[in-house]
Order: C-alpha cells, then structure tokens, then sequence
C-alpha cells in the first residue's frame, strides 16, 4: 500500500519557467490532509525548500541539493550529506578555463549551498564532464542547472534514510521525476512514475509516465495511483 510520494520540483511541479502549478498543490495538499506523507526533493536550496513546504502545506520534510541536505519534519535540524570543498575546487577548476574563454559561470544560490554547488547551462556539460574527467565529482544536469558535488551522493540514496526516519518503507513510496538527478529516487521508490516532458533514461526507469506534462502530469499520476484520496 502506498503511505508516501516523494516528489521531484522543477519539471516535475513546475512548468519549463519554474511556475508552480496550482493544480499539483491542490493535490499535494489532498494528499497530505489524508494521511499520505509528501516529500519534497529537488536540486535547490535548503532555503527554498523550507519555504515551498511551508506555502504548499507538506509535512516539512525534504531533500534538496540533489540528495546533499535533508531535513525530517518541520522540527528536524538539517543534515549535510557531503563535502563542498570538492565541489567548490572543481568550480574553481572550471572558472579559470572558462574565464580565459571569457564566459563568466552564472552561480545559481552559491551562498546558499551547502553541499553542491549549480550554475546555468550556458556551457555544453560534456565539456564540463571532460574537463572534470577524474576528479571524485558527480556532474547533473537536470535540464534547469548543471550541478556538482562529491561523488556517490544522489536522491536515491538520502531517499532510504529519509523512509527509514520516517518510518515508511521505500516500497511504500510513489517517487516521481522528470531528469537524471530524479533516477535513483525513482528506482528506490516501490512505485517510480515520470512526467512527459522527463528525459529519455528517465522515462526507461519508470513504470509510469503521464500523458501529459509538468504539474498536469504530476496530478494525473496521483489521481491514477490515489483514486480514493483525489476522485474528482
Ligand atoms: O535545481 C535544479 O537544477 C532542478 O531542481 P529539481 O531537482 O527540483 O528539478
Ligand atoms: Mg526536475
């Protein structure tokens, strides 16, 4: 029986322009109120997150930086699941080639950041991968940012530990996604479903996608996986 979604933000919630859908809040909110434990997981910031669960109506539980900080409930202290320096010496790495190239890496929250560190997509991520080639880093790209931090740190894993706080198996959780960053948390999740703008490995690990995109999509996957809680 399912007891949890975990959940997937931008793409997954929101549109191409990281618009929340009112439609999926709604939902998130049925959910919640009927006793389904709903966890936010995303790329973003702690900052962001404790705010999104608050306006949206969760139980404050969350997963940002792609699986670097967690926090269990509204009265969890947060936890910081990997090195920076890492990531900040790859940055650094990074910074000096592209500054003699003239591109300027546009930082996306850096002050914010505890685990990671994400910039835009302005540079080709292969490049990124090559030039990091070797180094003990994981580079994501989740379509809104390109992200890195210490090698063996995802949303799949700090997704178990979560459960286990929680209390709820990880069978017992519907997850859903819509880009790389979300593939260990969908296969973790005893129900793994996508959106279907999701990215094609993404859509591979899924056992469901929706027939329609972003926010649509999440409210679909919950009415087909929550008949009980969301009958129209
Ligand atoms: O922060 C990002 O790059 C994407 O965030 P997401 O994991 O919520 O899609
Ligand atoms: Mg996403």
């Amino acid at each position: 029986m399912l007891r949890g979604v975990i959940t997937d933000i931008d793409g997954t919630l929101t549109d191409e322009k990281r618009r929340l859908s009112t439609a999926a809040i709604e939902t998130i909110r049925k959910l919640q109120e009927n006793g389904i434990e709903v966890v936010l997981s995303s790329g973003n910031t702690s900052c962001l997150l404790k705010g999104l669960c608050k306006l949206i109506g969760t139980g404050g539980t969350f997963i940002g930086e792609n699986g670097g900080v967690y926090r269990i409930g509204f009265q969890g202290s947060m936890k910081v699941m990997a090195n920076r320096d890492i990531a900040v010496k790859a940055l650094n790495l990074l910074e000096e080639y592209y500054t003699k190239k003239g591109i300027r890496l546009e930082l996306y929250s850096h002050q914010e950041r505890y685990s990671d560190i994400a910039f835009a997509r302005e540079v080709p991520v292969d490049e990124v991968r090559s030039l990091l080639a070797g180094w003990p880093v994981d580079i994501m790209d989740t379509n809104f940012a390109i992200h890195i931090h210490e090698a063996g740190i995802d949303k799949g894993k700090t997704f178990h530990i979560v459960a286990e706080q929680l209390g709820i198996l990880p069978e017992e959780f519907l997850g859903i996604g819509d880009s790389e960053n979300d593939i260990g948390m969908i296969k973790a999740a005893g129900t793994g479903c996508c959106v279907a703008n999701a990215q094609e490995d993404v859509r591979n690990t899924s056992d469901f996608c929706s027939s329609v995109p972003y926010g649509e999509g999440f409210v679909e996957i919950m009415r087909k996986y929550f008949p009980h809680i969301l009958a129209r």
